[in-house]
């Protein structure tokens, strides 16, 4: 799908198409016909319970392996025929990075300069900008196997970007990271986006997915089970409504008698209202409030959080992805 641009230029290619791509590893079918269009600049998470296929469909994407059927795009590059355009786009980060433990990070930053065919200035120059950008300078001289968890993740991230990719894949990127650390890499992606970058992100965490990423698609059983805006997804699951709070007490039974389907708690003035928390639905329970001369003290509105979604679309006896891997 085209995106639009606002100064008046051609709206621009995807960053990443895909139609029907299809995995299987012996008799068992991993990837059963994805379709995908991310554009260009957005992040995108694919969401998944464990064994799911997220790092397959990166796999595939980023031509580390071919898929058995479909077809795919990256930044304009066909996955299958020229897989070398592909490799020159994009960045790759995650469960399979290129970090070398036994050098430095500088070192490290540097060999991924001269694999990109950098000048030994221009690497210079990039290599010690990164290195700044990520805060590694002062760590950048000691050997990587002595650098916290984060400080690992973000240089995998600063080696990624010595090619100047448009196109980044981050396979987990804060898995077994603190809370800190977490919000730090969040940050960065970010940055990264504001910088143009299109994002394809896959994450044990809905949190992450929410916070970060512009569209998510949820994965299970070889297919996309189902992919919008974090809050489009909230609202295909029932669970929403709107909670209306009363401190006068005939107000609250007024509404209370004359409103239908209503959950009352009398304890605390409180009528909740089954609603998908659209716009239209919000306003007729407002309409109807003024024409009966009812004023409630306070109105929410509730949508149901992407746990209830995964739950929804996975099946209810599974745990979240990060309370499995908290196992
Ligand atoms: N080389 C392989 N040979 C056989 N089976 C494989 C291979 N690679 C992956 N699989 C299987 O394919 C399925 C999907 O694996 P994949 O790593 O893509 O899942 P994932 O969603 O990334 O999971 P996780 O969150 O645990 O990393 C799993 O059942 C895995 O065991």
């Amino acid at each position: 799908m085209p995106t639009s641009t606002n100064d008046g230029r051609r709206p621009s290619s995807p960053a990443i198409s895909a139609v029907g791509l299809r995995k299987a590893y012996g008799d068992k079918t991993v990837l059963d016909g994805i379709d995908l269009c991310i554009p260009e600049g957005s992040v995108f998470a694919l969401l998944g319970p464990n064994g799911a296929g997220k790092t397959t469909v990166v796999k595939i994407l980023s031509t580390l392996i071919g898929a058995d059927g479909g077809q795919a795009e990256v930044a304009g590059h066909n996955i299958a025929t020229e897989p070398d355009g592909v490799r020159a786009a994009i960045g790759v980060t995650g469960q399979f990075s290129a970090v070398d433990g036994l050098i430095t990070g500088e070192e490290n930053m540097r060999l991924m300069a001269d694999l990109n065919h950098l000048s030994k200035r221009k690497g210079k120059q990039v290599v010690a900008e990164l290195l700044e950008r990520f805060d590694l300078v002062e760590a950048a001289g000691k050997p990587v196997q002595s650098y916290s968890g984060g400080m690992k993740r973000r240089l995998d991230i600063a080696m990624t970007l010595v090619g100047g990719p448009r196109i980044i894949f981050l396979d987990e990127p804060t898995t077994g990271l603190d809370p800190r650390s977490r919000h730090n890499m969040w940050q960065i992606i970010r940055e990264l986006v504001s910088d143009g970058v299109t994002v394809f992100l896959t994450t044990q965490y809905l949190e992450e997915a929410d916070e970060l990423a512009d569209r998510i698609a949820v994965l299970h059983e070889g297919t996309i089970a189902a992919e919008g805006s974090a809050d489009e997804l909230k609202r295909t699951i029932p669970g929403g409504h709107i909670r209306l709070r009363f401190t006068d007490p005939s107000a609250y039974h007024s509404a209370a008698t004359a409103l239908r389907e209503v959950q009352r708690d009398d304890e605390v003035l409180a009528l909740q209202l089954p609603s998908g928390g659209s716009q239209r639905e919000l306003r007729s329970v407002l309409d109807w409030l003024d024409a009966a001369g009812i004023e409630a003290d306070e109105l929410t509105v509730h949508t149901p959080d992407l746990d209830d979604v995964f739950f929804a679309l996975t099946g209810n006896n599974a745990a979240t992805p990060a309370e499995e891997a908290a196992r």
